[in-house]
């Protein structure tokens, strides 16, 4: 077994070319409970360059919003966060996530330079503004005259397939789905060079997520940059550039999207895409181990049906040819075991 450390994923990337926007490196994110650590994320890293649409997947409490709301600086007080996070992006130096403060993030990060589509549109929505007032206020918060606050209200609305008058509802009169796209609006209103979106296409229907795709995929096609969390494998397979596959904290695999779909190396993202209607169809068995108990060596190894000794150690992120992965029994041609 080959037990020197690996090289780190960053390494592998095939945007190589120019600065990335933002960088993470061993990331990891606890929360404090009363008599319990959940390990939220563990040792993540990341790597999105301008024109990028990466896409993390995963199943349901793997911790993608947990990610997303770090590099925003948007946890809890109970949160724990190390490792690092850097953005780069071009009229602005290098910023610190993790360490510059609340004060650098809401001045000159959140919103302006990263925006985010929350997963939880309702309650993301100040209940006694009407959606035109949110869009406004969004654009004049960020140097847009009044005039051109009220143009571009209409004009972030229609790119996001909201109709006009709906913009004069107050957020408890949107369907779930018109509280999807207003919060897409507000999101990209300030054209951010890196966009968040968690789980963007939630509660639309088919025309509308293929549309809220080609919008996000636009940017990209624009020079910026969008990191696409959703569990939605047809939508990631539809736009994306990259994949990286989340499972119980970690990033276990990371490709160019192309190759995750014909030639997935590790055996959780081949469950995951058996279980695809147009696949196998077949549900990946089991349940993910709780993150305030996560066992010391491989998390999938008690639903994997390669399951070797081996796997009772942790098997690092590994780089080869296009990607990484963190497995001891790659499938495909995969890193080494
Ligand atoms: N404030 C918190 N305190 C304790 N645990 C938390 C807190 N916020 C999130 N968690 C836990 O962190 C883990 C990751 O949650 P997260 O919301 O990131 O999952 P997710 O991958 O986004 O799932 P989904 O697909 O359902 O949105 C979950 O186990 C969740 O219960
Ligand atoms: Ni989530």
């Amino acid at each position: 077994m080959n037990t020197s450390r690996p090289t780190s994923a960053a390494t592998t990337d095939r945007h190589d070319s120019g600065t990335p926007v933002l960088t993470v490196d061993g990331l990891t994110v606890q929360f404090r409970l009363r008599d319990a650590t959940v390990q939220a994320v563990t040792d993540l890293t990341l790597t999105v360059h301008p024109g990028e649409l990466v896409a993390i997947v995963g199943e349901s409490g793997c911790g993608k919003s947990v990610l997303a709301h770090a590099l925003l600086g948007l946890l809890p007080r109970n949160a724990t966060v190390t490792g690092r996070a850097v953005l780069h992006v071009p009229d602005s130096g290098p910023v610190d996530l993790i360490g510059c403060g609340e004060r650098q993030l809401a001045t000159r990060v959140r919103g302006r330079r990263v925006g985010l589509v929350p997963q939880s549109p309702a309650t993301a929505l100040n209940p006694v503004r009407t959606g035109r007032r949110l869009v406004e206020e969004t654009l004049r918060a960020h140097g847009h005259t009044r005039a051109e606050a009220g143009a571009g209200a209409e004009r972030v609305a229609a790119d996001v397939g909201l109709d006009p008058v709906d913009l004069d509802r107050y957020p408890h009169e949107l369907s779930g789905g018109m509280a999807q796209r207003l919060v897409t609006a507000l999101a990209l209103a300030p054209d951010p060079a890196l966009l968040i979106a968690d789980e963007p296409t939630s509660g639309l229907d088919r025309p509308l997520v293929d549309h809220t795709l080609d919008l996000l995929r636009g940017r990209c096609d624009s020079g910026n940059a969008v990191v696409l969390i959703t569990h939605d494998l047809a939508a990631a397979e539809r736009v994306a550039d990259r994949i990286a596959v989340m499972y119980a904290s970690r990033i276990v695999e990371h490709q160019p999207a192309d190759r995750f779909f014909s030639a997935p190396v590790h055996p959780y993202s081949a469950a995951l895409l058996d279980a695809l209607p147009d696949r196998a169809f077949r549900p990946v068995p089991g349940h993910p181990p709780m993150l305030t108990a996560l066992p010391t060596g491989c998390a999938f190894a008690p639903r994997c049906p390669y399951v070797t000794d081996t796997c009772q150690r942790q098997p690092p992120l590994t780089s080869y040819d296009t990607g990484a992965v963190a497995c001891h029994q790659p499938l495909n041609s995969g890193a080494p075991s």
